[in-house]
């Protein structure tokens, strides 16, 4: 199976061409084999693009322990390039079908002029707890107090198509992500788990996050997360609606837009490799 490995600021899959490959295995199995490092390629999943009548291509994303997610951000800009460098999608627009709907990507050129940037229209965020899913009272999930590992911790829960549940902090590099994450991940308010972000607003435009990924572990980015960490620091006051957001794995920039209500991410692709998967073992 022929392969190409991604990353979006250091989120990295594995991308199947489903246009032409075909999987060895079913993709909840072959998202773990791949993603396994020293065994496999190392990944925090899979990504696999077919064709769709509506889109481009159809994007379908598993995490590294082979769970299904509705959407990946930083992963529908790398599929964006590749459907236009495979020349399934013509022009610089790119429609790409996700679990959570139709996504369009203005592909933007980088220093180089290369098509390796894109502009990602998000969507709008839903913040209904019951349509999260978040076990919360009241009409919105805002500074809401949770619970875990002994500790009480407030949280804001956004779904970008996927759930997400943002806590402020003095200091994310310092903050016990990998203790704490996985607690809140599995923590009784989520009922299809969750994406956990620790965050910290270091200016009216710029905010510091790290990111404990349902069905990953901690990655370097997440492009869905960064947006609902954006949607999050403007229902508590704290942010522009418009931030660049820095991440351990690199920069994206976020706008939640006043006039459609849709939020918009701008952010990198690299490629890292191609190669083909044996799977000898
Ligand atoms: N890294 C992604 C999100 C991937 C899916 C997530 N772990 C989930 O299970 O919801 C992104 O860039 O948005």
């Amino acid at each position: 199976m022929k392969f190409t490995k991604m990353h979006g600021a250091g989120n990295d899959y594995i991308y199947v061409d489903g246009f032409r490959e075909r999987l060895p295995m079913p993709a909840e199995q072959l998202a773990i084999a791949v993603s396994r490092p020293h065994f496999g390629l190392g990944s925090d999943g899979l990504i696999v693009l077919t064709p769709c009548a509506e889109a481009d291509g159809r994007m379908r994303i598993y995490n590294n322990d082979g769970s299904e997610a509705m959407m990946c951000g930083n992963g529908v800009r790398c599929a964006a390039r590749l459907l236009h460098e495979w020349g399934d999608a013509k022009g610089d627009e790119v429609r790409v079908m996700t679990n959570a709907g139709l996504r369009t990507i203005k592909l933007l050129p980088d220093a180089r002029g290369r098509l390796t940037r894109g502009r990602v229209d998000m969507g709008k965020p839903v913040l209904r707890p019951a349509d999260i899913p978040a076990a919360v009272p009241g009409e919105r999930a805002v500074g809401v107090p949770l619970t875990a590992g002994g500790q009480t911790l407030r949280f804001t829960c956004v779904s970008m198509g996927n759930p997400h549940a943002v806590c402020f902090v003095e200091d994310p590099d310092q903050f016990p992500v990998t203790e704490l994450g996985p607690l809140y991940e599995r923590h009784a308010a989520f009922p299809n788990r969750c994406n956990i972000e620790f965050a910290h607003v270091s200016g009216p435009e710029e905010i510091h996050m790290r990111v404990w990924e349902r069905g990953s572990g901690e990655t370097l980015a997440c492009g869905t997360g960064a947006c609902a960490v954006l949607v999050a620091a403007v229902l508590n006051g704290l942010s522009e609606r418009a931030v660049d957001m820095y991440l351990p794995g690199g920069q994206l920039h976020i706008l939640w837009d006043e006039a459609d209500g849709h939020v918009y991410m701008t952010g990198p692709t690299s490629i890292t490799c191609t190669g083909e998967w044996l799977g000898d073992e």
